[in-house]
């Protein structure tokens, strides 16, 4: 029905241009990242996290992936430096996974995809009046992109999938307070950084993005957690597992990937 979108065969990313046209435009995300072809920009600075005062509100199951969102009423938990002019506010975090032993990243690393990908949605609150505004303009958003790859236990991740099973369905929501993402974040912010877009419908072109260079280590266990999710409804006949929901790069179109140093 009208803009209906997923990751299945009939309503995947390939047929995705058929309502939002923009998906064939000239700066999409994801991309395939190659290091050796990204300018080392000794101009860039070191981003900077102030997650402190973070205040989680829910964690959600929006049919796409879960998604934990954040008070964004002021300027207590923001993202700034790096290749940025202003201090963009977080909104939201939400996770791409694969299906049982396949990978699930996103972006991909020299053709390598990660077993997972987490993005953490921040908007300018600078120079628009809310995220909707910032969503459409081609600065209004960045989106900390940072890899999961399989091996020991995550210490913190167990707070989120814990919470999970009460997000099972689409359109299921719980409160979800007191979690500060800073716990996700690997001990390295080295960086690349390219200009791109959403990586789902609408697909604005409006996110720089901010990938970290290095992974962040969790159990087979704790990601198989995030497949007993489903991209259908409590009240759907079909129960679809939520796996697999990550979009392929897609083509550079000439622009240029820069590196921190
Ligand atoms: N994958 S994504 O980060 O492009 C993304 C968003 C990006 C910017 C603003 C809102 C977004 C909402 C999303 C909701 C679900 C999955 C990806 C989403
Ligand atoms: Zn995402």
């Amino acid at each position: 029905t009208g803009n209906h979108w997923g990751y299945g065969k009939e309503d995947g990313p390939s047929l995705w241009h058929r309502n939002y046209p923009v998906a064939q435009g000239s700066r999409q995300s994801p991309i395939d990242i190659i290091p050796h072809q990204a300018a080392h920009d000794h101009s860039l600075d070191a981003i900077i996290l102030n997650y402190d005062h973070c205040t989680s509100i829910n964690i959600s199951n929006n049919g796409h992936s879960v998604v934990v969102e954040f008070d964004d009423s002021d300027d207590r938990s923001v993202i700034r430096g790096g290749p940025l002019d202003n201090a963009y506010r977080l909104k939201q975090f939400h996770f791409h996974w694969g299906g049982k032993g396949c990978h699930g990243s996103e972006h991909t690393v020299a053709g390598m995809s990660y077993a997972s990908e987490l993005h953490l949605v921040h908007w300018n609150a600078v120079k628009y009046k809310n995220f909707s505004e910032a969503a459409t303009a081609p600065d209004g958003l960045v989106v900390l992109g940072i890899f999961l790859e399989t091996g020991d236990d995550h210490r913190w991740l167990h707070v989120i999938t814990d919470a999970l099973y009460m997000v099972k369905y689409k359109g299921s929501l719980t409160d979800f307070k007191g979690f500060n993402p800073k716990c996700l974040l690997p001990s390295s912010l080295h960086y690349w950084t390219y200009l791109g877009s959403l990586t789902t419908p609408p697909l604005h072109e409006s996110v720089t993005w901010i990938i970290l260079k290095e992974p962040i280590s969790v159990s087979e266990k704790q990601l198989g957690k995030f497949r007993m999710l489903l991209f259908t409804g409590e009240e759907e006949d079909q129960r679809i597992r939520m796996e697999n929901n990550f979009r392929p790069p897609q083509p550079l179109k000439g622009r240029k990937v820069r590196s921190s140093n």
